[in-house]
Formats: structure tokens, C-alpha cells, sequence
């Protein structure tokens, strides 16, 4: 799995890529970021004339003591409408800038799962869904601190150059000697983005861990439950934790070591630097106090930015290992099986037909071999053998979850690569072993998001399996809320997706050891509702339990993924083979 490969680190190059594909977001949102930036440059250039008009006022008005009434609240005036109107700037570059990372961020989970759905099985039984989720939550979440960095840099940027002019204008000689220190910062930028790169990436790895270990827990809580496991699965746990502990401790090393202290120690010394010089020139009669004032605010407006800027730095390493990260399910190439859809064509009949089909799992052995089978409308065929022969791998196939190697399927004559995969999955109903779930009352569990289906289908659809008789008894029936993990016995949740299926009225049926959860009493129940479900239409049943397909036009007996032995219980039970064998062999436990 992924999440256990160890995170090497980013070079500049994939580093730039990275910035450069998530600015490709940024950019549909392009004019909250305008505004934004329109706001930073007007609060700069207030924040440069505030500190000009007091050295104008210093110089001229109060050094000669030329002021009046008049004019001391004049200025004053003038000095607080600056002060409104930067803030006012202040407020346009927070919010907008903030409004179009939260758009861009929506679009990119958006997009994400969207990607998710049209990755295959492939990608799934391959990565944790823990780890998924850690990509698709927590590292766009980094995402949005990521671009606090970028405006971090809008305004340090401007304020620099606005600063810098202004300390030219000023004093051009000081202005060199502060400039001086440039190229220090540059270097303690680099080193910064050097160290913490690998150790931003190890840190979101451990931190995928843990989203992992705790979906996984949760998912299997009765099974830890049940085998004690607690006690080890908390104690890994605690690795992991301590792990993640440590890689963010070693964060905040580097951060506490390069970030702030190193920009505040060359903002002291420049600033020791330019009082020197100033203080040289004011002994040689060349300045005056309110100039001395102007040029220390512009060098703290030329150093406060850097020191913003450095601290946001540490979310642009979390940002672009997040983004590359977030990337990795966009860049994934393990989608589905690709159809060639010519013209539309439809399924109306429901004829089924295997011809000598083969299959592996990506990367695996050949696990079904030379398959072959054919089914009229309307007629049940059976799938039975022992554990891992393939009878769930011939419905994997069968729709669309993995690409088959060798052979042909067709369905009502039609290839099945040539039809629309919406269609295959409209006109093949499945029924899992395990029923799945989803947060939401027990309407939306049967009619999923489709509106379409109106609460009276609904209703007809749970009277058809006996489903109606467990929902009446519910708390607020129909609009009782369930869960995942169910708020319902196994059976129950089994007929909620026997209704689901009917709802959406399918001409071919697929059972997966779809009654294997329900009671004997229950499955009685549903075999007559399931009858009435597959006059009509075709259905495909594995069973474990024979009893369930003894009616069966035609039963395949699977042994290795080859077919054995086939036709219907009685030619089966003569021929006296494994399906024989099997059967005597269920006959006795019931007895
Ligand atoms: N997603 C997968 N990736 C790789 N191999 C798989 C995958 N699913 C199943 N297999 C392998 O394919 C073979 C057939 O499995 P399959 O699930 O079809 O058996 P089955 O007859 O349905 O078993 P059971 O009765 O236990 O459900 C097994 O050897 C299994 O290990």
C-alpha cells in the first residue's frame, strides 16, 4: 500500500510544478485575488505616506514651532483618514484574498472526488481508505494555509518595493547599506525550504497513518472487539502517534531555528546600521528628526513583511507536500475498465452470455479460466463452489469493475465493452452479502440520489421483499435515520438493499450470497418477494446455501475458476459429482 512507502523529498523542480498546478486553480477565482492584491498595493502606499506626512509635519510645522490650532487638528484629521482608509485596504485584502482560497479549495475537493469515482477497483484495494481521506480532508486543509503564504508574499512583496523606494528617496546611501542584507535573508529562505521539505512530507505520511488506523478501527470495531485486539491496536497507535509526535517536533525545531529569530536578528542589525549612518549624517547637519523617524519606519516596513513571510513559509512546505499529495489521486491512471461506445444501445431482454472468458486481478495469477455460459431472459442461473473459486470475480467482471483479459461477454447479443457503462449499471441490479449503508433515513438508503423515485415506489418496493414490515416498527419509519455501521441487524439492512434494487427496477439481478445474513424464517420471507422480483428478469445468485438456488434453470459448480460441472439441481444431483457431494453434505448439518 501506498501510505507504507517512505516520502522522499521534493526538488525545487517538482516543488515549482506543484505551486505553478495549484495556481491553476487560483486562477478561475482570479478576480477575488485582483481585489485583493488592488488592496495590498493602496495599503502599502498608505502605509509609506503616514510615516512621510509625519516627518513633514515634524520638520516643518513643529521644529519651527510654526503651528496653529487649526493646523495641528487639520493634520490630525488627515493622519486618522489614512489610518481608516488602510484599514479599510486591511479589510479588502483579508476577505477577498480569503474568499477565493476557500472557492479554490472547494474546487479542488471537488474535483478530487470527483476523480475518485472514476478511479477503478484497482486503486482501492490498493490504497487505504484512511489515506484517502487524509488526502482529500487534511491536505487541502494545508492547502489554505498554503495560500496565506501567497499573500503573505502579495504584501511583502509590494511593501518591500514601496519601502525600499521610499528609503532610496529618502537617503539613498542608507538605503544601499540596508539593502546589504538582502542577499543574508535569501540564503536563510533557501536553507529553510531545503530542511523542511522532507520533514513536512514525513510528517503528513504519519499523519495519513493515523487517518488509516482510526477509519480501519472504526470499520472493523466489532472484530478488534471481539479478538481482544484493543490493547495492540492502541499500541501501534501509539507508535504512530509518537512518530507523528516527533516529526512535528522536528518541525518546530527547524521553524523556531530559521523562521523569525534569524529575519529579527538581521532587522536589528540593519536597523543598527541605518541609526549609525543617519546618526553620522545628522552630526554633519544634513537631516532632521522627522526624516530620522520616516527612515526607521521604512526599515521596519522593508523587515516586517520578510519576518510575516518567513513565518507563513513553514505552511508553503505543508502546502506543497499536501498538494502533491492531493495531486497523486489526480495523477492516478488506474481507472476502470474503458468502454467503446458506437451508438447507443439498450438493454431490454436481459440475456446473459459468457464466451470463454479468462481473468487475473492486476499483478495476480489467472484466477478465472475459460469461463463459458449462456442465459435466456428471464432465467436464474446459479454459482456454487468453494471459497476463492471466482464466483464473485464473474460479477466483478460482469460490471465493469475490472478489465477482463480473453473471451467475450455479451449481454442481449451486445458486446459488453460496447455499452454504456451508465447503462450496464442502471439495467444490473447487485445485491451484496454485506449491505452497505449509507448516513441518511431510510428513503434516501433506498432511493440513494436518485429523485426520481417517488415515496410511493419506495413503498411498493419494501412491500415487495417484506422490508415494509421492519420500517413500520421503526421510530419514525421511512424517515428513521441510519447509519453505516447500522442501526439495523444484518438482515434488516439486507432487505433495505433487496428494496433499493427493486426501486430501481433492473432487467438483469445479481446476488452476491445475498440471503447468506438473513434467518431462515426472514429468507423465507424475501424468497417470495425475490420471486415476484425476478419474473421477468435474469437473475445471477451465488449461494453458499444450495436451498437458495434449487430452482435455478441452470447452476455452474466453480472449482479453481474452471467450471466443473453444470445444469440444473436434478441433472446435477444424477451426475453424482461436487455438486452432489456438496449437497448431501448440507442435507446432513441441517438434520
Ligand atoms: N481484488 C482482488 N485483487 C486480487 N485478487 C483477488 C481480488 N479479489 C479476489 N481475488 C482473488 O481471486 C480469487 C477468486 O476470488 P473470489 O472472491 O472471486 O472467490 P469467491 O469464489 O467469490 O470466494 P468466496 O466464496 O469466499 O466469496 C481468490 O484467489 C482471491 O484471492
Amino acid at each position: 500500500m501506498d501510505q507504507h512507502n517512505a516520502p522522499a523529498s521534493l526538488s525545487v523542480r517538482e516543488q515549482r510544478k506543484i505551486v505553478t498546478r495549484l495556481f491553476g486553480f487560483a486562477v478561475k477565482y482570479h478576480t477575488s485575488f485582483l481585489w485583493a492584491s488592488l488592496a495590498v498595493v493602496v495599503q502599502s502606499v498608505i502605509s509609506v505616506l503616514l510615516p512621510h506626512f509625519l516627518q513633514y509635519y515634524m520638520d516643518t510645522y513643529l521644529v519651527r514651532s510654526t503651528l496653529t490650532e487649526k493646523l495641528i487638528w487639520g493634520c490630525a484629521l488627515l493622519y486618522f483618514l489614512g489610518v481608516i482608509l488602510r484599514a479599510g485596504a486591511q479589510f479588502l485584502t483579508t476577505f477577498a484574498f480569503n474568499m477565493g482560497s476557500e472557492y479554490m479549495l472547494e474546487d479542488l475537493r471537488r474535483t478530487l472526488f470527483a476523480k475518485l469515482h472514476r478511479l477503478g477497483m484497482s486503486y482501492f484495494d490498493r490504497t487505504a481508505a484512511g489515506s484517502i481521506v487524509s488526502r482529500v480532508n487534511n491536505d487541502t486543509m494545508s492547502i489554505s494555509d498554503f495560500m496565506q503564504v501567497f499573500l503573505s508574499a502579495i504584501i511583502g512583496i509590494v511593501s518591500i518595493v514601496v519601502a525600499l523606494g521610499a528609503m532610496f528617496w529618502t537617503d539613498w546611501v542608507v538605503a544601499v547599506a540596508v539593502l546589504l542584507f538582502l542577499p543574508v535573508l535569501i540564503w536563510a529562505i533557501w536553507l529553510y525550504s531545503k530542511y523542511s521539505s522532507s520533514a513536512y512530507r514525513y510528517m503528513r505520511h504519519k499523519l495519513s497513518e493515523i487517518n488509516t488506523k482510526i477509519s480501519e478501527t472504526i470499520q472493523g470495531i466489532a472484530i478488534v472487539q471481539n479478538f481482544r485486539q484493543q490493547g495492540r491496536i492502541q499500541a501501534e497507535f501509539e507508535k504512530t502517534n509518537q512518530q507523528y509526535l516527533r516529526s512535528r517536533q522536528s518541525m518546530i525545531r527547524i521553524n523556531s531555528l530559521l523562521l523569525a529569530p534569524i529575519v529579527s536578528l538581521l532587522y536589528t542589525l540593519a536597523l543598527v546600521a541605518a541609526m549609525g549612518l543617519l546618526g553620522l549624517h545628522a552630526h554633519q547637519g544634513l537631516l532632521q528628526a522627522g526624516m530620522i523617524y520616516a527612515f526607521t519606519t521604512y526599515v521596519s516596513q522593508f523587515f516586517n513583511p520578510i519576518i510575516n513571510l518567513m513565518d507563513t513559509l513553514s505552511f508553503f512546505q505543508d502546502g506543497v507536500v499536501a498538494g502533491s499529495r492531493a495531486f497523486k489521486i489526480l495523477d492516478s491512471q488506474e481507472y476502470g475498465p474503458q468502454q467503446k461506445v458506437t451508438k447507443l444501445q439498450e438493454i431490454t431482454r436481459g440475456a446473459v452470455e459468457f464466451r470463454h472468458v479468462s481473468f487475473a486481478y492486476p499483478g495476480g495469477p489467472e484466477v478465472l479460466h475459460d469461463v463459458s455460459f449462456k442465459l435466456e431472459p428471464g432465467q436464474t442461473l446459479g454459482i456454487v463452489g468453494p471459497t476463492g473459486s471466482g464466483k464473485s470475480t464473474m460479477i466483478n467482471i460482469m460490471l465493469r469493475f475490472y478489465e477482463y483479459g480473453q473471451g467475450q461477454i455479451l449481454i442481449d447479443g451486445i458486446d459488453l465493452r460496447n455499452l454504456d457503462l451508465v447503462e450496464i449499471r442502471q439495467k444490473i441490479g447487485l445485491v451484496l452479502q454485506s449491505a452497505s449503508l449509507f448516513y441518511g433515513d431510510v428513503n434516501f438508503n433506498i432511493r440513494l440520489y436518485n429523485n426520481e423515485i417517488s415515496d410511493s415506489q419506495i413503498n411498493a418496493a419494501a412491500q415487495l421483499v417484506h422490508a415494509d414490515e421492519f420500517i413500520e416498527q421503526l421510530p419514525k419509519q421511512y424517515q428513521t435515520v441510519l447509519t453505516a455501521q447500522g442501526n439495523l441487524s444484518a438482515g434488516q439492512k439486507q432487505l433495505i438493499a433487496f428494496a433499493r434494487t427493486v426501486v430501481f427496477n433492473p432487467r438483469i439481478l445479481v446476488l452476491d450470497e445475498a440471503t447468506a445474513n438473513i434467518d431462515t424464517q426472514t429468507e423465507d420471507l424475501i424468497q417470495t418477494g425475490l420471486r415476484e422480483l425476478q419474473a421477468g428478469r435474469t437473475t445471477i445468485a451465488i449461494a453458499h446455501r444450495l436451498s437458495t438456488i434449487k430452482d435455478a434453470d441452470q447452476i455452474l459448480v466453480l472449482q479453481a475458476g474452471r467450471v466443473i460441472e453444470r445444469g440444473t439441481h436434478e441433472s446435477l444431483l444424477a451426475q453424482k459429482g461436487s455438486y452432489y457431494e456438496l449437497y448431501r453434505l448440507q442435507e446432513q448439518n441441517q438434520s
